[in-house]
């Protein structure tokens, strides 16, 4: 492998990095891109392995295997993490309650995965003055200004009323009884600690705040590989009515706005924070695509269009459906109207910009779900009806 040098042409030396989280979506495909294209060692924590099983499996057999080690754990309550954190030259924290079907219904689990359990590991990084990459949420803004505006209201136009900077932007959320806020809150809260952290006592930090990175491995189908009850976020969600041929639903008339970015995409923004400290320590980072820009709406016209390419199956009459939010999600549900990122700071500092289009990336994640999921999603409909 050639020697791998940073931004300003020095050589970088391998690290091994505690990433906990790591069987998640993001985490399978941060260990997959840090196996196949750095030096670097993964010590790679989560409850769960299956995503990231083709990297560890079978043992031995891989050029990496001997950079990657999973440790089974719930960092709840598991006297390991400090060692871990202890043995790593950086800390990589993605894991948390992250579904917003989650957030109005379980919202005590929600503040505890996100504020709670994160606690220790900062702790841990700034005793032991070890570097820590914190994953928060765009969520931390909530709704724009401008969305508190007349509906007629020119000013709605104007950039300063809706796009999410990182150093200006005010965080806004609903009443407390909009139980959605309890996530956005609590990464709110764990970013200001980590903040003080390095103010106070010199913790090395980088936060990043991730706007819908979307593609393959994301959560999962419910009925196949994950509860049949679950609601996972509006990509598994969409690809789960594409695979049953049932309409997409939209929430609330799918008039909310987001901008989607491509995991792979996505990820190469974390390495640069990875292997390029002095540009990333001290920084909150937005991480997004503000060009691919959509309404829900918009996202599930797109996504049935792109499907009945990519399976060959002529899309439905009626392709989608409404529902209120109150049947779909249940009391306490609020949302985001619209999230376009600054890019700013993260262009300065790592040169980084997203490359690829909300077509290309559905196209590549919607031929994924159907190669993944399309023969067991047939076999789960004819179950019932041959019992
Ligand atoms: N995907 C996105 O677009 C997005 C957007 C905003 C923020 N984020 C943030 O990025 C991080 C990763 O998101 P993701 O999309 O990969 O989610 P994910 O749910 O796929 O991954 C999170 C992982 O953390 C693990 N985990 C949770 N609690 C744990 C615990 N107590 N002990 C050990 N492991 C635990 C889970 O098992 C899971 O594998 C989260 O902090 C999330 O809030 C993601
Ligand atoms: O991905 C992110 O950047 C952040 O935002 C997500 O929040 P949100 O975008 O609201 O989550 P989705 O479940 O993906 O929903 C997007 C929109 O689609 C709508 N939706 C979802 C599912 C569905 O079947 N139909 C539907 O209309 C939702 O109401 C919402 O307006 C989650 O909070 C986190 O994963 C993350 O922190």
């Amino acid at each position: 492998m050639a020697a791998r040098v940073d931004l300003d042409g020095k050589p970088i030396k391998p690290l091994t990095i505690c990433m906990i989280g790591a069987g998640g979506f993001i985490g399978s495909h941060l260990c997959e891109k840090l196996m196949a294209e750095t030096p670097h060692k993964v010590l790679a924590l989560d409850v769960y392995s299956d995503k990231i099983k083709h990297l560890l499996e079978p043992a031995g057999a891989h050029p990496w295997s001997d950079r990657i080690q999973f440790h089974r754990l719930n960092i709840k309550n598991d006297s390991r993490l400090e060692g871990l954190i202890k043995m790593s030259d950086l800390t990589i924290n993605l894991a948390a309650i992250c579904t917003p079907a989650d957030y109005n219904t379980r919202p005590l689990d929600t503040i505890y995965s996100n504020f709670i359990d994160a606690l220790p590991v900062v702790k841990y990084c700034s005793e032991n003055n070890k570097r820590l990459i914190h994953f928060s949420t765009c969520e931390v803004y909530g709704k724009t200004i401008g969305s508190f505006l007349p509906k007629d209201s020119p000013l709605r136009k104007e950039p300063e009323y809706f796009v999410l900077k990182e150093d200006e932007s005010p965080c806004i959320f609903g009443p407390i009884e909009k139980q959605r806020w309890s996530y956005a809150c609590a990464k709110q809260l764990i970013e200001r600690l980590i903040y003080a952290e390095g103010a106070e006592n010199g913790l090395e930090f980088t936060i990043v705040r991730p706007f819908n990175w979307i593609g393959p491995r994301m959560d999962f189908i419910p009925g196949i590989d994950g509860p049949s009850e679950g609601v996972p976020r509006v990509l598994a969600c969409f690809s789960n009515n594409l695979l049953r041929h049932e309409p997409l639903k939209l929430v609330d008339g799918g008039v909310s706005q987001r901008t989607f970015v491509y995991i792979k995409d996505a990820i190469e923004a974390v390495m640069l924070m990875i292997e390029n400290p002095a540009r990333a320590n001290g920084h909150i980072f937005n991480v997004g695509n503000p060009n691919n820009e959509v309404t829900v709406r918009q996202l599930a016209e797109m996504m049935t269009d792109v499907y009945s390419k990519v399976s060959g199956e002529p899309s439905l009459e009626e392709p989608t459906v409404d529902v209120s939010s109150q049947e779909f999600y249940g009391a306490g549900y609020d949302d985001s109207d619209k999230r376009i990122p600054d890019m700013t700071i993260i262009n300065k500092q790592l040169g980084w910009d997203p490359k690829t289009s909300l077509w290309d990336l559905l196209e590549s994640t919607l031929t994924y779900q159907h190669r993944t999921y399309a023969e067991a999603m047939k076999q789960a409909i004819a179950k019932p009806a041959a019992n």
